[in-house]
């Protein structure tokens, strides 16, 4: 955790997060998430074992990189910088990997053969206690945008993995059935898009989600990309910063890593809501919640990578839509 983050969390002034869209949200007396003033967003640790992967996740990447970034300072120190792999300086191939393991393969450093995964998650500053509860405190991802436009789709044909009970793998096998998840390997959980002509933000309910069906989805994702003000679907899935491209960066690296398993984690679309121009909206993909995230057995993530084609391949469907049917 950062000094300066220390230094701030002594006096913290925390508010609802108006932008959440999806997942705990303030209602029916349940604690939502909250932000601050200096950009982070602060997630109510679940109980159990749900805030304790989510914790362990982010802190396994902090521990990562801090350990390599040590290892380089020592590396400079005895002139090694840019040794071979497997040499001091690279962290990978002499540390234990996550489930304990010993790492036997050469490999890249943590930060280089995870470049893409450190990009896509928030960045992480620490667990602080608020109001008696523990929170993740988080880089707010949608804090460089006067109106964020956000969609949140769990990506994945299942929420459940082997190891879970059996009330949970039954629960997760319900609900992924009775939503698009299991038919279309992603779910829209939830979305707010900003509508210029109305000022205000279009927000679907947990409702409006969970009962969207198959053949409404390719409309959700036209109605996301529509701000009622110039944007069009190409200008927010399409061309090279666009949400098809940035998806299929992730893709490449779910394509190579065996390191984890991303269950009932979603991908965060966000995209500048009051704007004209494709060039302003700086559509931007992030990978969030990390409840179910276990480390690999030295496998592909087939489900959450099978999920995230299936999304890329939608959105390609909507670029190529006529833009008028998002007018639902
Ligand atoms: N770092 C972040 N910055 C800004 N907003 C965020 C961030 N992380 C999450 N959110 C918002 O909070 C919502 C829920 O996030 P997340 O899925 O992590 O929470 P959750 O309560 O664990 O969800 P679930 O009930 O699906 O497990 C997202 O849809 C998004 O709107
Ligand atoms: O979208 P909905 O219908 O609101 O369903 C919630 C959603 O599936 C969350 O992902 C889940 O948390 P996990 O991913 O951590 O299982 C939560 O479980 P919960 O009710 O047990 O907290 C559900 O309520």
């Amino acid at each position: 955790m950062s000094t300066v983050f220390e230094r701030a969390k002594e006096e913290l002034t925390l508010r609802p997060c108006k932008h959440q869209v999806a997942g705990h949200l303030f209602e029916e007396g349940k604690a939502g998430s909250l932000v601050d003033d200096a950009g982070h967003f602060y997630k109510p640790l679940q109980g159990g074992p749900r805030g304790r992967r989510e914790r362990e996740f982010y802190e396994r990447i902090q521990g990562e990189v801090a350990a390599e970034a040590a290892e380089r300072l020592v590396s400079c120190a005895n002139g090694t910088v840019g040794a071979a792999a497997g040499d001091a300086g690279v962290s990978g191939s002499r540390r234990k990997s996550w489930d304990g393991e010993p790492d036997r393969r050469q490999r890249a450093p943590f930060t280089a053969r995870n470049a893409m995964l450190l990009r896509a998650i928030p960045t992480f500053l620490g667990v602080v206690e608020a109001g008696g509860r523990q929170l993740v405190a988080l880089e707010d991802v949608a804090r460089h945008y006067r109106r964020p436009s956000i969609c949140d789709i769990k990506v994945g044909f299942r929420t459940w993995y082997p190891n879970g009970d059996a009330a949970y793998i039954q629960r997760c096998q319900l609900k992924d059935a009775a939503t698009t998840q299991s038919t279309l390997g992603f779910k829209i959980c939830g979305m707010q898009v900003y509508r210029q002509c109305q000022r205000g933000y279009w927000r679907a309910s947990k409702r409006w989600c969970k009962e969207l069906p198959p053949e409404g989805v390719n409309k959700a994702l036209l109605r996301f990309a529509n701000n009622e003000a110039g944007l069009r679907p190409a200008d927010i899935y399409g061309g090279v910063r666009g949400a098809i491209a940035q998806l299929r960066d992730l893709e490449a690296w779910f394509q190579e890593q065996r390191e984890f398993y991303f269950y009932s984690s979603s991908v965060l679309l966000i995209y500048e809501g009051d704007v004209a121009d494709a060039a302003d909206a700086r559509l931007s993909v992030r990978l969030v919640d990390f409840a179910h995230t276990f480390a690999s057995d030295g496998k592909k993530d087939a489900n959450f990578l099978a999920g995230l084609r299936a999304l890329i391949k939608a959105l390609q469907g909507v670029v190529r839509m006529d833009f008028h049917d998002s007018l639902m």
